[in-house]
């Protein structure tokens, strides 16, 4: 049973105020290359983002410049309207775990203890969140030996140290097996149920669908779109679907009048839009129409992503 109340260590966490990420106009180039391009988008409060991207699209790049770990060529980056270095106590607004700097050699308890110091925490906190992340069992083995799964949980500890408001999350999902993202996705929808901010990055859409609220898709360091993830899959995913018969206008007739879009290629094959196919089979039958073949071309949730990121230059 997954515990997601965490155990308050100041007075912050009660009825705190809606926090929010902004990035304007955000612009990083390293020499000659260009890995943040004119960004911009924000994060709703008590919502769960997608930061998505290919892998060098300029993900990992704008959160350090978010957490203040990268000085913008261009642009401003905003936690709770403020930059990070302008925020008076860092560590209780926003929590972060981009790649694990965990040394090998540190048992988890005493890795957490260091960040409790950092944080002004008490070290019973640490207890807390190693219980929270379900590595209490684990507490005083090296984190040189953990999978992982255990790696992942144990930066999410760290990240919830100073009970943020807000966290950022670097690929949290990556190496996960199915159930480590159950997992963390139960985790991650129990903190946003307490009003948390999240966004996490993740190059791979399926990874964190049914993570997120909310998508940013960049491609090349530039914006593609922000959108709910529903409006996202109900723009891209219409069904599509392949049939055959031998009176292909007979059929296409039908599905016309039924209000679908169905166009006979030159093959003989109907390629139906919007239908599904079980709605076909029975259009068919109600027709007397035999049907030699029917092909579900969908595109799946990663064609999806793969589409949008492929995207043309002309959307820039
Ligand atoms: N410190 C750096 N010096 C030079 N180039 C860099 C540096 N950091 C990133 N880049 C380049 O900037 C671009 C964006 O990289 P970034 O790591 O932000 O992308 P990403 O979307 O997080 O990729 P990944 O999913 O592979 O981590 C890439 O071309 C990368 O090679």
């Amino acid at each position: 049973m997954l515990k997601t109340r965490i155990i308050q260590n100041e007075p912050t966490g009660a009825g705190r105020s809606p926090s929010i990420i902004e990035v304007d106009g955000l612009s990083k180039d390293y020499g000659s290359v260009r890995a943040v391009d004119r960004l911009s988008f924000s994060v709703s409060a008590g919502t769960i983002t997608g930061f998505l991207g290919a892998n060098g699209s300029g993900k990992t790049t704008t959160l350090r410049a978010l957490l203040g770990l990268v000085a913008p060529t261009e642009g401003n980056c905003r936690i709770d309207g403020r930059r990070y270095r302008d925020l008076r106590r860092p560590l209780s607004t926003v929590g972060s775990m981009l790649e694990a700097t965990t040394h090998p050699a540190r048992t988890a308890r005493n890795h957490l203890a260091m960040l409790a110091a950092e944080a002004g925490a008490s070290r019973s906190r640490v207890g807390s969140l190693l219980e929270l992340v379900e590595l209490d069992a684990a507490a005083d083995r090296r984190v040189g030996g953990f999978s992982l799964g255990m790696r992942q949980r144990l930066g999410l500890a760290g990240a919830l140290m100073g009970d943020p408001a807000v966290l950022i999350l670097d690929e949290p999902a990556n190496g996960l097996d199915p159930e480590g993202i159950r997992w963390l996705r139960e985790f991650l929808r129990g903190l946003a149920a307490e009003g948390r901010t999240i966004l996490l990055s993740s190059h791979v859409l399926a990874e964190v669908a049914q993570t997120v609220d909310d998508v940013v898709v960049i491609k090349a360091g530039r914006l593609v779109t922000q959108a709910p993830l529903d409006t996202l899959l109900a723009a891209h995913a219409s069904h599509q679907v392949r049939v055959r018969t031998a009176q292909p206008n007979v059929l296409v007739t039908a599905l016309a009048a039924a209000g679908f879009t169905a166009i006979a290629g030159p093959d003989g094959a109907v390629v139906v839009t919007g239908c599904p196919p079980e709605q076909i089979g029975r259009l068919a039958l109600e027709h007397g129409l035999v049907l030699s073949e029917i092909t579900d071309e969908t595109p799946s949730l990663e064609d999806t992503f793969l589409a949008l990121t492929t995207q043309s230059e002309e959307i820039r």
